[in-house]
């Protein structure tokens, strides 16, 4: 049976947030059953209403449908309808072709160009996890109302309180990309966020590649920095207690390994194939991972017929209350550290354009008004061309001069300090433009 290995602590003043949306990532290895899994997750909220309750809804009440994205741009088909498709802003093949790129390239690129949209996606996502306001009746016209006739209210949408991301089976491209980082921050700067890794129980039996696949899990946990929850996937195939038991009881691990290596599982004698260093190797592992373990929730569940469910749900409920306890606190903390971090930055950059301008000019004669921003230099040329003039320019008679005056200089300092614009911007905005994503 699948149960959570985590206990449900609730948090004081948890109650209220449990009605406040939740995004859930689901990320996992390629065939590890992500898509069936989504595909089950929108079946289940539709169902049921309360989706940490096994049973389905017995009344008419629905479940409230959840908010889908699909961000795996080479994905041919989708056994869901999604609100938000990326394949429906990139053209993955075209992206390959357009930047000579092989299938994990246009993958990233395309990420990358999705992500210049993100803006919108959270706006449209704030949008509809809102709380919807109450419908109002239409206009009655007086025949009806004579006629005692009512007119039924214009139903709104049911307001969101899941979202469910797809992501592409590379986890590497996704986790590891700029562009992931800026749809996962994104996201869980506006919602809490749950990272799901699905894993295919049936391949992960031995001691090794369960390891591989919770060293790949540690990696993503410590990257994104983001509560996750281990889904097992496939228990209709292999029951998932021996990982929990892993998990949970180091002797278990340690007698499943001890089996393999007289089983001779890893191989002969001999350099790279010695039993005694892969086990060595994965014992000091599963004792090194004992503490990553402590901060997971594990859940067995079926893709394929819904076995598991309502626990899933039950840990992700668990997960969002961590995330707004531990999380969010230490993300605004971030946040602001960057914010900092980049005012401190324009500052020393204005700074040195403004130095680099005024060593541009010639010097001569004092300055009428000192200027200490640029758009104090521009405000002072809106007002008073003359008095730019005499600050910035050599000809007192306030004529153009031949680097183009103040504008000229400005651009000139700009592209200095940045280096200017390079082919590669050229190309990019040029794809852009072209595939109207710009
Ligand atoms: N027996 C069983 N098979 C499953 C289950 N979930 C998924 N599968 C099968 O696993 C295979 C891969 O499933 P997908 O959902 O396409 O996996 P994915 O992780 O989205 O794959 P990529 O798109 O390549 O990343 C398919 O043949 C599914 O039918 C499950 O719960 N039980």
């Amino acid at each position: 049976m699948a149960t959570t290995m985590t206990p449900a602590e609730a948090p004081a003043g948890a109650s209220d947030s449990h009605d406040s949306p939740v995004a859930i990532v689901c990320v996992g290895m390629a065939g590890s059953g992500k898509t069936t899994f989504m595909q089950r997750l929108i079946s289940h909220l539709y169902t049921h209403p309360d989706p940490t309750h096994p049973s389905p809804s017995v009344t008419k009440n629905p479940g409230a449908p959840p908010y889908v994205l699909n961000l795996d741009p080479a994905v041919h088909h989708v056994p869901f309808d999604p609100n938000i498709d990326i394949r429906d802003s990139v053209n993955y093949k075209e992206v390959m072709k357009q930047f000579n790129l092989g299938p994990n390239g246009g993958i990233l690129t395309s990420l990358n160009l999705f992500s210049t949209k993100i803006d919108q996606v959270v706006g449209l996502l704030e949008k509809r996890t809102r709380p919807q306001p109450v419908p109002k009746a239409p206009e009655q016209s007086t025949a009806d109302f004579m006629a005692g006739k009512t007119t039924p209210p214009v139903p709104q949408p049911p307001q969101v309180k899941h979202i469910l991301v797809d992501t592409p089976g590379q986890i590497e491209v996704f986790v590891w990309s700029a562009s992931g980082e800026i749809l996962l921050s994104s996201l869980a700067s506006t919602f809490p966020t749950v990272i799901a890794y699905v894993i295919d129980t049936p391949r992960t039996t031995s001691t090794s590649t369960f390891m591989s696949n919770m060293l790949y899990a540690c990696s993503i946990l410590y990257k994104t920095k983001l509560p996750m929850i281990l889904v097992f996937n496939k228990t209709d195939a292999q029951d998932a207690e021996f990982a929990k038991e892993w998990m949970t009881n180091f002797e278990a691990f340690q007698s499943a390994l001890r089996e393999e290596e007289e089983g001779g599982s890893f191989g002969g004698e001999g350099v790279g194939g010695g039993s005694g260093y892969m086990g060595s190797l994965l014992n000091s592992m599963s004792l090194v991972l004992d503490e990553f373990y402590k901060h997971l929730s594990v859940v067995g569940v079926s893709a394929m017929t819904g076995e598991g469910m309502s626990d899933f749900f039950k840990g992700v409920q668990e997960k969002k209350e961590e995330f707004e306890r531990d999380y969010k606190p230490e993300l605004e903390r971030r946040k602001r550290e960057r914010e900092q971090a980049k005012v401190a930055s324009r500052e020393q950059e204005l700074g040195k354009l403004m130095k680099d301008m005024k060593m541009g000019g010639t010097g001569k004669g004092p300055r009428k008004t000192e200027a200490e921003t640029v758009s104090d230099a521009e405000d002072m040329g809106d007002d008073d061309d003359m008095a730019v003039d005499n600050d910035f320019d050599s000809d007192s008679d306030g004529g153009e001069r031949a680097d183009g005056g103040l504008e000229g200089r400005y651009q000139q300092a700009l592209q200095d300090s940045q280096g200017g614009p390079k082919d590669e911007d050229f190309s990019f905005a040029r794809y852009l433009h072209k595939a109207n994503i710009g």
